[in-house]
């Protein structure tokens, strides 16, 4: 996941506290004017080294893929971060003019002017770092919210499980996965998002879970979860929309039809084809569906598995030179 490895951002007191104890401890293993070279090329390495590392831990939100893009948009506001990033960029390069500059004026100095240059030279850097502290501390605090985001992979072919509350999606995707199951938090609910994998003639499918999002009716969502859903629409391949027409989840079938209308609208415009699965079949099979299962019976599970990977229809990409 994109957003996984980024370190922690270092705040912009701990950086001008690192950078000056490290420059005083070069300055004291030289003597004269060449301590206070030293103490100046020390402090500004270590801070432009440093900024420089918090902007280029960030991927480009220019080339990230729009289903993380979306993702990390409903939980920060990208185009802040972004800003920051290009702050920050920024005085990391001033940092190093500065060096220059004051490295000269060294070289002209006695020790005592010298010394003086030096001790401006740190404050023209601890201001340089004041300025940015509120751009590093944003995107301190974006890392935090975006490192936990679900593992999805935007270039695996992806299942993606709607319907309301207790209809059987997690136990579906339970089902189909077996071993390779694993629960990710998701920030825009408090249960976890399912993310389950299988296989079919070598091609490993993701199939995930929505909770909190295309359970219920667009109207009852925030605007969060209104952008969490537009980012699923970027990765999804194919929607089950699962129906309990026995009513047993405590939604009147009415209901889920008219949030499966819905569901189908919004994907249709993107192409995405939204299959109707009647579960709980050992209950009621008293609905028009795409496929009838019974994931407690371990009935026709398979079944749906097929038809979502044949609406997926996913093809590995053929070298053109191999093509017909
Ligand atoms: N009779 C019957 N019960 C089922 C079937 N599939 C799931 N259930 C039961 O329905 C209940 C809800 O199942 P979940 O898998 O938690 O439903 P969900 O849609 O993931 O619910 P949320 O996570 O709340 O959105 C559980 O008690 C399941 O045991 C089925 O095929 N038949």
């Amino acid at each position: 996941m994109i957003f996984e490895n980024l370190p922690t951002t270092p705040r912009s007191e701990e950086l001008i506290d690192k950078a000056f104890s490290r420059a005083a401890r070069a300055g004291r293993a030289k003597s004269g004017l060449e301590a206070q070279e030293s103490m100046l090329i020390t402090a500004a390495n270590i801070l432009s080294d440093n900024l420089e590392n918090v902007v280029t831990a960030w991927p480009d939100f220019g080339t990230v893929d729009p289903f993380y893009y979306e993702l990390a948009d409903a939980i920060v506001d990208v185009d802040e971060v972004r800003k920051s990033l290009s702050e920050v960029m920024w005085a990391s390069r001033q940092i190093p003019e500065l060096r220059s500059e004051y490295q000269s004026k060294l070289r002209n100095a006695n020790l005592d002017t010298g010394r003086k240059h030096r001790k401006q030279a740190f404050a023209r850097m601890a201001d340089i770092i004041e300025e940015i502290s509120d751009d590093l501390l944003r995107i301190g605090e974006a890392r935090d919210a975006l490192k936990n985001l679900p593992d999805i992979r935007p270039d695996e072919p992806a299942i993606v499980v709607a319907g309301y509350p207790n209809v059987g999606k997690s136990s579906f995707v339970n089902a189909v996965t077996r071993a390779s199951n694993e629960i990710a938090e998701y920030p825009f609910t408090t249960k976890g998002v399912q993310i389950g994998h299988f296989e079919r003639d070598r091609i490993r499918y993701q199939i995930i879970d929505t909770p909190g999002l295309l359970d219920r009716p667009e109207e009852d969502r925030n605007d969060i979860e209104r952008q969490a859903v537009s980012a699923i629409e970027h990765l999804a391949d194919t929607v089950l929309f699962f129906l309990d027409p026995s009513g047993d989840c405590g939604y009147p079938l009415e209901a889920q039809l008219e949030l499966r209308d819905a569901v189908e609208a919004r994907f249709a415009e993107r192409d995405i084809p939204v299959l109707t699965i009647c579960n709980k079949s050992d209950r009621s099979r008293d609905v028009d569906a795409d496929a009838y299962m019974s994931v407690i019976q371990g009935e026709n599970v398979d079944g749906v598995l097929d038809l979502a990977v044949e609406a997926v229809g996913f093809e590995p990409d053929i070298p053109p030179s191999r093509q017909e």
